[in-house]
């Protein structure tokens, strides 16, 4: 029998979100997913692993983040999304400067390696995600970092959007995204003199939300747990309300505040908060 797809979902997927067979099953891939069980349930980990390159965004990079991406944003068991690097001393280093030696203009603008790639598709998770920074991020590495919802970091790590050193311009989401984190001017020295600063000072200007002695993963785990405790739907919600509303002036913003709002109301969620406060007792969210 003919299995009948939701038209919603073609409208959902442009070409450039294609699922793309990855070379050989057997080969170690650069990015793995780790659901996580038990108490953590619901909290899914992408750990980097290209230690030959720093994690850079390699072809091999690019594809098998786009595989896992595309599975990862219909996935309904997944609340939280953490980003993180299993090599020491780098979370990602960028584009694949090797590589690019020998693109012509065409495959620089054109390819569908290209980091935007991965960067674009993690900013529209419908989930939260946060990145933890060890070591250094820079260039489309801090770009990934950007278009998470939450960043942090150690002290030690080092972050920069150093395309302008390159001789070009962060391509992957930078210069919209660092703006909006730590405003105009301050993205602009930033990616004008292409400087890195420390995961230290990129806590004060608001980089990221948390610089810790050692360990920004925990310090992710510690956050993504947190989230796991409130409404699921609530969240998702939440994150359609900022990210459309900071698109937007102020009115219309509000328009989609109450459009998200009117979503979490008829849920069985919103009914079980209000039971469990006047029982004293802990919600038990079903999503729904
Ligand atoms: C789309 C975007 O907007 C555009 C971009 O992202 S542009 C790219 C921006 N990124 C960069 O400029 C970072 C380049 N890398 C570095 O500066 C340094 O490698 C680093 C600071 C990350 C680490 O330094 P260090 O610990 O001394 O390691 P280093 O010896 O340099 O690197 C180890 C190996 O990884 C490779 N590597 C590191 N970064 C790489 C990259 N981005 N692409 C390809 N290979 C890379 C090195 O070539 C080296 O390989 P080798 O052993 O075969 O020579």
């Amino acid at each position: 029998m003919l299995k009948l797809v939701n038209p919603l979902l073609f409208s959902y997927i442009r070409p450039s979100e294609i699922p793309i067979r990855l070379c050989s099953a057997s080969s170690k891939l650069p990015v793995k997913l780790e659901k996580l069980e038990n108490e953590n349930k619901g909290i899914a980990l992408l750990r980097m692993d290209l230690p030959e390159k720093k994690n850079a965004f390699s072809a091999i990079m690019v594809k098998t983040f786009r595989k896992i991406l595309y599975d990862l944003k219909f996935d309904k068991e997944v609340r939280v999304l953490i980003l993180k690097s299993d090599v020491p001393g780098v979370f990602c280093s960028g584009a694949d400067l090797k590589e690019r030696l020998n693109f012509s203009v065409d495959d620089f603008l054109n390819s569908d390696t290209h980091p935007k790639y991965v960067t674009h598709e993690v900013a529209k998770l419908p989930f939260p995600t946060i990145a933890a920074i060890e070591g250094y991020a820079l260039g489309g590495g801090l770009e990934l970092a950007l278009a998470c919802d939450i960043r942090v970091a150690t002290n030690e790590a080092k972050l920069g959007l150093v395309e302008a050193k390159l001789g070009i311009i962060p391509g992957a989401g930078g210069t919209q995204w660092l703006s909006r984190a730590v405003g105009l001017s301050l993205a602009k020295e930033l990616i004008f003199t292409g400087r890195m600063i420390t995961g230290k000072d990129a806590a004060e200007i608001g980089l990221v939300s948390h610089a810790l002695e050692k360990d920004a993963f925990s310090k992710g785990m510690e956050i993504a747990k947190e989230i796991l405790k409130t409404g699921p739907i609530a969240v998702r919600m939440a994150k359609i309300a900022i990210d459309q509303g900071a698109q937007m002036d102020i009115n219309s913003g509000l328009t989609v505040e109450q459009q998200c709002y009117a979503q979490v109301i008829p849920t069985e969620d919103r009914v079980e908060a209000l039971k469990a406060f006047s029982e004293k007792r802990t919600p038990v969210f079903k999503g729904k």
